[in-house]
């Protein structure tokens, strides 16, 4: 059997990488450097550069192709979810793992509510602290597998398993998601707070205080509590909020050393998923009655607001119970 890859950016290259220790894998990318450079060089230095890729991995710029794969790995950014799926050849019902982070713009929707408006193929999603480098490097590595058939969330464990990349199976599908989604604004936050120079203290409490926001909100959205305090949730919070290597914090790092989004943003090949998510956090929270006064504060930044006005309206909240 043959397992499909959606996505030839660092993330979907590093599962590829994974999986191809155990399946051959055939990768969809829609950038025609990127296919030729693995099939001819074994590498994607567009994404992924300085990472050898197994044989096993073929890359394609056919997405028809797909249809040879019966088990498909979803990579592309969360914003282009629908349309990606769209036109994929879905006739042969495969099973589809979702490893986007991140909430529609518009409908507000979770991937997997995204992915269900498009087809009724079974679904899990994969979420967690993983950094697609180490995961191709074969650091080992633990993250979660949600689905909600109690048939399939096993059988996708034992299929998808690798010695180094360890799957922690929850029934949670909405509680992997949000952690995965909150997580990157709340990345960016703590970018925001290093390159601002506002101190280790300040960082750890956005770290305490947006974690509280990912369990109201997921709470709000019908999570479980112990979802959210596992890998995809505080695990992943943790991951990003503490290193540069994570693509959402260092364009909280460069907004709060006075850069424009516009400018840490625009013409970036990579993804950095909080600075779209951010502004839907917020109109989700809104429309579930939730307070989320970091992820307002991201978002803000985002559109352009001062820093020290920000800073300034977090610090002048009202003081609450914890
Ligand atoms: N890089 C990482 O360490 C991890 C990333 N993820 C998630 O995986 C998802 C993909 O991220 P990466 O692979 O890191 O991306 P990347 O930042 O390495 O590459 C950007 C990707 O976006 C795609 N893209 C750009 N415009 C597009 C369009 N109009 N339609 C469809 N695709 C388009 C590119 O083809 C490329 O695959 C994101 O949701 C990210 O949060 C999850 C875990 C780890
Ligand atoms: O989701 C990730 C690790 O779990 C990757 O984070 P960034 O997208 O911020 O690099």
């Amino acid at each position: 059997m043959t397992i499909g890859v959606i996505g030839g950016g660092a993330w979907g290259t590093a599962l590829a990488q994974a999986m191809a220790s155990g399946e051959d894998v055939l990768l969809w990318a829609r950038e025609p450097q990127v296919v030729a450079d693995i099939n001819s060089a074994r590498e994607n230095r567009s994404f992924l550069p300085g990472v050898a890729l197994s044989a096993r991995v073929a890359a394609t710029d056919d997405i028809a192709r797909l249809a040879e794969a019966d088990l498909w790995l979803v990579v592309c950014p969360a914003q282009h979810l629908r349309a990606v799926l769209g036109a994929a050849p879905l006739a042969h019902r495969p099973t589809l793992v979702l490893c986007a982070k991140g909430i529609e713009a518009g409908s507000l929707k979770l991937m997997a509510e995204v992915a269900a408006d498009v087809c009724d193929a079974p679904l899990a999603v994969l979420s967690g602290p993983s950094f697609a480098g180490e995961v191709a490097r074969g650091l080992p590595t633990a993250i979660t597998l949600a689905c909600a058939d109690p048939v399939l969330g096993p059988a996708l464990v034992q299929r998808l398993v690798r010695e180094r990349l360890r799957l922690y199976l929850t029934d949670d599908v909405v509680g992997a998601e949000i952690g995965g989604a909150v997580k990157n604004v709340l990345a960016i936050g703590c970018g925001v707070v290093e390159g601002a120079g506002l101190g280790l203290n300040a960082r750890a409490a956005l770290i305490a205080r947006g974690f509280a926001e990912m369990l109201r909100f997921g709470i709000a959205r019908g999570a479980r509590a112990e979802t959210l305090g596992g890998l995809s949730g505080l695990g992943d919070l943790v991951l990003t909020c503490t290193s540069t290597n994570s693509r959402n914090f260092s364009v909280g790092v460069g907004l709060g050393q006075g850069r424009s989004a516009a400018e840490l943003l625009g013409g970036s090949a990579t993804v950095a998923e909080g600075a779209a998510t951010a502004p839907v956090v917020v109109a989700a929270a809104r429309a579930a009655g939730v307070d989320m006064p970091i992820a307002e504060a991201v978002a803000d930044l985002l559109a352009g607001a001062p820093l020290a006005d920000v800073v300034e309206a977090l610090l002048s909240r009202p003081l609450r119970e914890e």
